[in-house]
């Protein structure tokens, strides 16, 4: 019988320490519970002692999660185990998450203690969360540096202390599929009793091996995977959560390891998570990436064309990817509707789907065909939306290649309508300055693009406007046939977020 590993899911932690990843607390939520839909069996939320807003965030989010554990970070320290504690206090199945560091670098550099003081540190703080809580994971961060015979000594100990997880993390991506198999199969060798806990493995990819090492883990015997969602986290990212799970289902012939994700639910995860960091995937990412399944050449089209098995090793229905059946126009009625809503995996409330049926109406009336993926944009976009403090009225732009363009808005402010007029170097500069007058200051734009949803002369522009204050950086999207019209809503949207991220502060 087919062995099941578990996955643990890290997008909402290490996911968001990549540069530019962060999201605020409805984006997190909306997030975590796109991954309870896929079945992840462990949701990493956070790390509760980074900030006041951390710990809160983990709190919000285990309200919404009701079948995966969720677990909270900590470091070997007893506050931060209060807080990882505290952060959970809402959580039906709570992990607390300790970890400290084994290998020579990072005891004598960074953490300035002896293998001896980590030793007894390990120790003592797994007792201490486990006189908290009755799943405990600790990780020997860069176990992959780390003395065989000292991590094995320090297994021993917090297994002893009440541990139920082990992970022996590649945190800086250094080792290989070989060597990481050999140095799994000697610690297990050395320390038998991590064969009556979970082993967990977490791999980074700095040398782009973190897939690879995390499947060599899975053959030396390790029950638990921990990745993210397109591969996000720090530096080069971790590994991809999608890549392991397809390649074990793939590849099942092979390996006869079973996950519980619903890959149907893998596209949307990744669509939903570019949405919310505005972190577009490359196009020939695996998996996920715009051409995973298109064909260009003759002699692949030919075979596929033959039989898809010639070049597709897997079904994109297998990952849920729309493959473009046109369903849904301007005369569907809200019961096809929310049958398509609900093949799509949304649970709306009454109002939510109320407003997402004017929505796809008003987007019908501009565009014949709507495709899953147009639904997929607006549902997932409405979900996270922040309260519209400015919202746009109406525009005129007035641009041409021999006149230097001019835009005039119209914003709503609470119940005040201001007008302002801006010229600029093409009709979306005026416009983004146009939004300065009426707000009285200027932003600085940290980044702004502009890509189309689906092909086609009346596709909808999706546009990302990433507006940078003290630090942070606010992603905002837009979405309208009429690209200039998504780029000002992105740029509104941008600047919505960041004044509710003040308020609620
Ligand atoms: C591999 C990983 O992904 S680890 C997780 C990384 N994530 C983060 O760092 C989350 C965001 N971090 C933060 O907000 C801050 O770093 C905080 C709030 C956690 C700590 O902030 P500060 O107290 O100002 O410390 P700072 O970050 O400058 O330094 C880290 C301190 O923690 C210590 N430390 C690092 N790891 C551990 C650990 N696992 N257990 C105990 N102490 C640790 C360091 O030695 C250093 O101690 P020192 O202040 O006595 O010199
Ligand atoms: C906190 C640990 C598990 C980590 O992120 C790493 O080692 O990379
Ligand atoms: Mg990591």
């Amino acid at each position: 019988m087919a062995k099941t590993i578990k996955i643990f899911d890290t997008t909402l932690r290490d996911g968001e320490q990549s540069p530019g990843c962060s999201m605020n607390l409805k984006e997190k939520i909306e997030m975590a519970q796109q991954l309870e839909r896929m079945n992840v069996d462990v949701i990493e939320a956070g790390f509760a002692a980074a900030s006041p807003g951390d710990l809160h965030s983990i709190q919000e989010i285990s309200k919404h999660i009701k079948n995966c554990t969720v677990a909270s970070l900590a470091r070997a320290h007893k506050d931060d185990i209060d807080k990882a504690w505290e952060s959970l206090k809402f959580a039906e199945k709570p992990r607390i998450h300790v970890f400290l560091a084994t290998s020579p670098i990072h005891m004598e550099y960074k953490l300035k203690m002896t293998p001896e003081e980590v030793l007894i540190s390990s120790e003592k703080m797994v007792t201490y969360a486990k006189s908290l809580c009755n799943d405990i994971e600790f990780s020997a961060e860069d176990a992959t540096r780390s003395n065989v015979d000292f991590l094995a000594q320090v297994f021993d100990k917090v297994i002893k202390a009440g541990a139920t997880t082990i992970n022996i993390p590649d945190t800086v991506g250094y080792t290989t599929p070989d060597e990481y198999y050999d140095f799994l199969t000697a610690i297990i060798e050395k320390c038998p009793a991590l064969k009556t806990i979970d082993i967990s493995v977490h791999c980074h990819n700095d040398l782009g091996l973190g897939v690879a090492n995390s499947i060599a883990a899975i053959k030396a015997g390790v029950t638990q995977i921990e990745c993210t969602v397109n591969g996000i986290g720090e530096r080069a990212g971790n590994a991809a959560l999608e890549e392991i799970v397809m390649s074990l289902n793939t590849r099942k012939d092979y390996y006869d390891i079973e996950t519980r994700i619903d890959t149907r639910q893998i596209v949307r995860s990744s669509n939903l998570l570019s949405r919310i960091t505005g972190v577009k995937v490359q196009p020939n990412k695996a998996i996920v990436g715009a051409n995973a399944f298109a064909h260009e050449s003759g002699i692949h089209q030919h075979g596929v064309l033959n039989n898809k098995e010639t070049y597709e090793i897997m079904t994109p229905e297998s990952i849920g990817l729309d493959t473009n059946r046109l369903v849904l126009g301007k005369h569907s009625g809200r019961h096809a509707f929310n049958d398509k809503l609900t093949q799509l995996g949304y649970e709306l409330t009454k109002e939510e789907l109320d407003m997402a049926f004017k929505k796809f109406k008003d987007l019908a009336d501009k565009k014949k065909d709507v495709y899953d993926k147009d639904i997929d944009a607006l549902v997932s976009r409405q979900k996270i939306e922040v309260p519209k403090i400015f919202e746009l009225i109406n525009y005129v732009i007035n641009s041409g290649n021999v006149i230097t363009s001019t835009a005039t808005l119209t914003i709503r402010k609470g119940d005040n309508l201001i007008e302002e007029v801006a010229v600029g170097e093409g009709p979306i500069y005026a416009s983004f300055k146009a939004i300065e007058k009426v707000i009285g200051k200027d932003l600085e734009l940290d980044d702004f693009s502009l890509t189309s949803v689906t092909e086609g002369e009346d596709a909808l522009g999706d546009a990302v406007v990433r507006l940078k204050e003290n630090g942070r950086v606010y992603v905002g999207r837009g979405l309208s046939t009429d690209i200039i019209e998504s780029s000002i809503i992105a740029y509104i949207n941008a600047l919505n977020k960041m004044m509710f991220e003040n308020e609620t502060i």
